[in-house]
This record gives structure tokens, sequence and C-alpha cells, in this order.
């Protein structure tokens, strides 16, 4: 490790940190902004947002939400509201962000599943919704409405689709124009209720086109989020606008490991316990939000720059930095727990806490078989995704780069060292994030390709407020690193 460089690094990497925190701020802000003017004709006097035609998507299996959005698609049409009528399959989420307008009818099929054509455009709305990086406010720009075809003898899997698709646009920002519409084929009614939904709206988007804004208090718009409407229906499985679910280690498995237990034992000089970190509560909690968990401790996740490179799209920060291929990157942790506890922790606070190894241990080579196995396994499911060419499905294949960085914190594993070792003997670039809790671990970690220490507040209480440090004497180590 070479001081002087390593400070200088960790300088500007917290100045990185700094000024990613103010832009998220200043994002956060936008919040407050008035609503985008939208007009479906596209005249002249918009802003170049709203010029963009509507989309209307099917997500259809047998043709009857297909059926539906064409018979919405004229009736908009001949209501001077023309919209693009859009097979997903044939769409890039990714574009959704630039859209000011996005209706969708779509059915669900076995086990509450996505028709075939609405798979990626449902899963990339829900593992941007999970993904803290993403934000709340990606859609904030996006107006919506969504009308569902399932049938009640699936029971809770009714309309599964169409309830998440609300969920989760409402989860990335976008404002519900028309409350959540569902037709039951076994009722016979889909067709009347479908009728109801498509005059209701549009009476709200006529009333957009005649103000040339949406109104907060239009036909419909400002209740629909919250408020059921007579045949319409409200999610109320709570994802979104509800509470999210706070599980915490010292909640769902007893108190935190005492350090008067005995049940950590030194091998070769390393703390190796006897518990194991990741409990079945927190690893079923984990695997839901997409993490592969590895042995007992370790975690791997595609990252959502991954798959956009894969598709040829953009790549992450490190991409526009230093010209990493983020379709070559793993996102992996040899640690899901820290010794924080973080107001703005993406992992719904499922995180294991600790001021020192208190678990039994994995080895690292193991660590990073089975990472790169899990990941490759993931790079392969992009089989066939719109864009993915076989080049870079190939060069996905043999990662390049790890980020140390995915949740938890890294330097916790006794063995940190040989692990970065081992990915360096593999030629794959090593990038750790610390919280800045561990000054001795940094002291003694071998030189790393970056070290990321992320400045979470710049004053002793703030800190405090913030990350919900274990530490006692927190600030003097933050400080120190
Ligand atoms: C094999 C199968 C599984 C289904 N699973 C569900 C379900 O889980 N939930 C639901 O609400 N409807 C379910 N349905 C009902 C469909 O949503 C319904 O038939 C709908 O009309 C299909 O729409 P599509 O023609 O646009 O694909 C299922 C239908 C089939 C044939
Ligand atoms: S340090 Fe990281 S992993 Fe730990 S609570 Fe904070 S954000 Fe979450």
């Amino acid at each position: 490790m070479y001081p002087s460089s390593l400070s200088a690094r960790i300088t500007l990497l917290a100045l990185l940190s700094a000024s990613t925190f103010y832009f998220l701020y200043k994002s956060r802000r936008r919040k407050n902004l008035p609503l985008v003017s939208f007009n479906p004709n596209g005249d002249g006097s918009l802003d170049a947002l709203s010029r963009r035609r509507g989309k209307l998507f099917f997500i259809s299996q047998a043709g009857t939400s297909r059926a539906l959005a064409g018979r919405l698609f004229s009736r908009l049409a001949s209501n001077g509201l023309p919209f693009d009528l859009v097979d997903p399959q044939s769409y890039e989420p990714e574009d959704l962000s630039k859209e000011s307008l996005v209706l969708m009818v779509a059915s669900t099929w076995e086990d509450g599943k996505p028709p075939e054509n609405g798979r990626f455009l449902a899963n990339w709305l829900g593992e941007s919704a999970a993904d803290f990086r993403v934000g709340s406010l990606l859609l904030s720009r996006c107006k919506f409405a969504v009308f569902g075809i399932g049938s009640g003898a699936y029971g809770s899997h009714f309309n599964a689709v169409a309830k998440d698709l609300s969920v989760k646009m409402r989860a990335l920002g976008a404002g519900e124009i028309l409350p959540l519409s569902l037709g039951d084929v076994d009722k016979g009614d889909v067709d009347g209720i479908f009728d109801i939904w498509s005059e209701k709206l549009i009476a709200v988007l006529k009333g957009v086109e005649d103000s040339g804004v949406i109104l907060e208090n239009g036909v419909g718009i400002g209740e629909s989020e919250n408020e059921s409407d007579g045949g319409f229906e409200s999610d109320e499985d709570g994802e979104s606008g509800g509470e999210t679910v706070v599980v915490d280690l010292e909640d769902i498995a007893g108190k935190g490991p005492s350090r008067k237990s005995g049940a950590v034992a030194q091998i070769n000089g390393k703390a190796n316990g006897t518990r194991e970190m990741v409990t079945s509560v927190i690893r079923t909690s984990l695997e839901k939000q997409g993490y592969k968990i590895i042995g007992s401790h370790s975690g791997v996740k595609i990252c959502r720059w991954t798959k956009s490179q894969l598709r040829g799209r953009g790549g992450c920060y490190k991409h526009s930095f230093y010209g990493i291929e983020s379709h070559r990157c793993m996102e992996a942790t040899p640690s899901l727990a820290c010794a924080n506890k973080c107001v703005f922790c993406w992992r719904h606070h499922t995180n294991p806490v600790g001021k020192s190894w208190q678990w039994k241990m994995d080895d690292p080579l193991q660590i990073v078989d089975t990472a790169i196995e899990l990941h490759t396994k993931m790079i392969k499911q992009m089989k066939g995704v719109p864009g993915v060419t076989q080049e870079r499905l190939s060069e996905g294949l043999s990662p390049r780069h790890c980020a140390l960085s995915l949740v938890g914190e890294p330097i916790m594993y006794p063995e940190i060292n040989a692990l970065v070792d081992e990915l360096h003997r593999r030629h794959i670039s090593t990038f750790l994030v610390t919280n800045a809790q561990f000054p001795e671990k940094i002291k003694m970690l071998k030189p790393v390709t970056q070290l990321y220490v992320s400045v979470d507040a710049s004053t002793k209480e703030s800190l405090k407020a913030i990350d919900r440090p274990l530490f006692g004497d927190f600030w003097e180590r933050f400080i120190w690193c």
C-alpha cells in the first residue's frame, strides 16, 4: 500500500461520494416541481418531453388484452388522441424514463406471471423499483393507467400482473391518472368494465388536452393513487405507499451475537464463529430482492448497468470515468454484515450487524468460484433479450472487474486480502467500498484497484443520525479513514 497515493485516492473518492449525494439530493428536490404538461397531439407549444406520443402497451398471450388494447387504440385515435400501440417485446424499457404517458392493458398467466411478451418489461420494472440506485423518481415525468385482464378463479393471483405493474410504476415515481381497473374473464363483464374504464380515461385525457396540462384536480387525477372508485380497484398489497417491512437481524434472529458468548474461535489467527451470518429468514428476504447468496455470508447480484451494457446501452459511472465495461463487471460482497444501520440502506434492514466478525467463515477461493459461477448464470439468462449480441454475451461471461460493494462491509471479512488476491490472480480488477468504520482493516488491506470510502455526512451528529453506527467511537474511526 502506498500511503500518499492512497490518501489522495481516498480524498478524491470522498469528494466524488459527496457530489453523488449532492446530485441525489438535487434530484429528490425535483419531486416538488410542478407536473409536466402533456398534449398527445404534440403541438409546437409543448416542451420536448411532451411531444413524445403516448404509448399503449398490450401484455397478452392468447390475444384478449391485445384485442382490447386495439379497441382502445382506435377509440383514442377517433377522439384525437393518437398513441403508439406497442408490443413490449419490441420496446426498450430504459426508454420509459422519456415517456410522458403510458397505458397498459395486461393479462396474467400461470402462477400470476406475465405473458411472454411482457416478461422483460415487468422484470425490468420490478428490478428497477427494488434497486436503491435507480431511485424513486426515475419515471416521475410519466403518467400512466393500467387495465388488467385475469380470472378470479386464480384466487390470490387474480390479475397479479396488472396490480404489480401499477405498484412498480408508482414506486418509480410515475403518476397514476386513473385507478387500476381489473376485468374478470370468468364473470363475463370484461367488455363492459373495459368500456367504462376507457371512457373515463378518454375524459381524463381530453381534460388534459383542453387545459394543456395535467391538472392535479382533473377527472380522476389526484384521486387515483390510493382510492378505489366504483368498479375500479386500487392495489392493496401495500408495496407502494404502504409501509416498508423493516426486519432487523435483532428482530428476526434474536439478539445480535454476544461478544461474551465464546462462540468465536481463532483459526490461523482469524476469527471463526459457529453461527451462520445469513439465517434462513435473511436468506429468503435477500433472495426476494434478487441477491444470490454464496455460502453463509457472501452475495452476488447482477447490476442493472451490467444488463444495460449487455444490451448495448449505457454503462455505470465507472464506464464514463474509467472506461470500464459494465457488462464485464460483477458486483459482489464477502460480508453481508456491516457495523451500521444506515437509514438509506436498501436492504430493507435485513442486514446482519456486528462490530467484529462473529460468524462462521467461508473459504475465499470458494467464494470467488461461486460468485463467478452465479454471476455467469445470471448473464446467460440475458440470452435472447433484445439488444444482447453474442459478442457482448461472451464478454460478459468472463468478468474482468469486481465491485466489492454490493451491500454490507466487505473488509469485515477476515480473509478479504486472500479474496482480493484471488480476484487479481484471475485478472479481475477490484473496486472496494468501505463505510469508514474499520480503520485497522484499511491499514491491513492489500492494494485494491480502487478504494472508495462512503462519506454519508459531514458532522458527527449528522453521521450518527444517518448511519446509526454501532461503534461508540464511530466519528474517530470515520475521521481516521
Ligand atoms: C394457463 C392459464 C393460467 C392463468 N393464470 C391466471 C392467473 O394466475 N391469474 C389471473 O388473474 N388469470 C389467469 N389466467 C386467466 C387469463 O388471464 C385470461 O384467460 C386472459 O383472458 C388471458 O389474456 P390474454 O388472452 O391477453 O393472454 C390464466 C389463464 C390460463 C389459460
Ligand atoms: S454501511 Fe452499507 S450495507 Fe451497512 S447499513 Fe449502511 S448502506 Fe447498508
